[in-house]
């Protein structure tokens, strides 16, 4: 597995070091009030395990998953909700934990979904963001690293569903791709 990577992008310490002022910054901001934590599956599963640790506002969370790149490294544009909340969000501080925002086609829908549901807000908290890829308009309200356009894997991101448990984020050999 750590073969295939070509380079290393942000070690264990440096994502430690960025989740934890990321929790920090929504701490302060959100002094006062209580939280609901949307985790977006499956990418974001060990980022939002990692930051609620370091919210310290009273919060509750759910997991979505939604789904738009299958087997590929380009999102097919077409996003299907595969599991949904268990409670509404009508009234609800609404903070929504991705990995990564891309073409920011998945966040933008989700965006969409559930402001029509009535949350009293609705922010968003993406450890890493491609600006030079995004095909719609959508900037995060918090971002830990900004990156050049490469595909990323570790720390909950895949290719074809592997990868996701490396604690380091890196970049993939393009022979991994070819071979695919
Ligand atoms: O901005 P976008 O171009 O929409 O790309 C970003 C989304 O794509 C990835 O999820 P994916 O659909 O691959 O599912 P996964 O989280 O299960 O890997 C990633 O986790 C984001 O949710
Ligand atoms: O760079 C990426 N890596 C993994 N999944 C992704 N989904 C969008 N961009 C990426
Ligand atoms: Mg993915």
């Amino acid at each position: 597995m750590h073969n295939d990577i070509k380079e290393v992008l942000y070690t264990e310490q440096q994502l430690e070091q960025k989740v934890q002022e990321l929790g920090r910054k929504i701490s302060e901001d959100y002094q006062g009030r209580n939280l609901f934590v949307i985790c977006v599956l499956k990418g974001a599963f060990i980022f939002m395990a990692d930051l609620v640790k370091h919210i310290t506002v009273p919060l509750e969370l759910d997991f979505m998953a939604v789904s738009s790149y299958g087997q590929s490294t380009k999102s097919s544009g077409v996003v299907k909700i595969i599991k949904d909340l268990d409670v509404p969000l009508e009234g609800r501080d609404v903070l929504i934990v991705e990995d990564i925002i891309d073409s920011g086609l998945t966040l933008s829908y989700l965006i969409d979904i559930l402001e029509r549901r009535n949350a009293h807000s609705v922010s968003v908290v993406a450890l890493f963001d491609k600006p030079a890829r995004r095909t719609v308009e959508l900037t995060p309200d918090y971002t830990g690293f900004t990156l050049p356009d490469e595909f990323i894997v570790g720390y909950g991101l895949d290719y074809a569903e592997k990868y996701r448990n490396l604690p380091y984020v890196g970049i993939l050999k393009e022979e991994v791709y070819s071979k695919a």
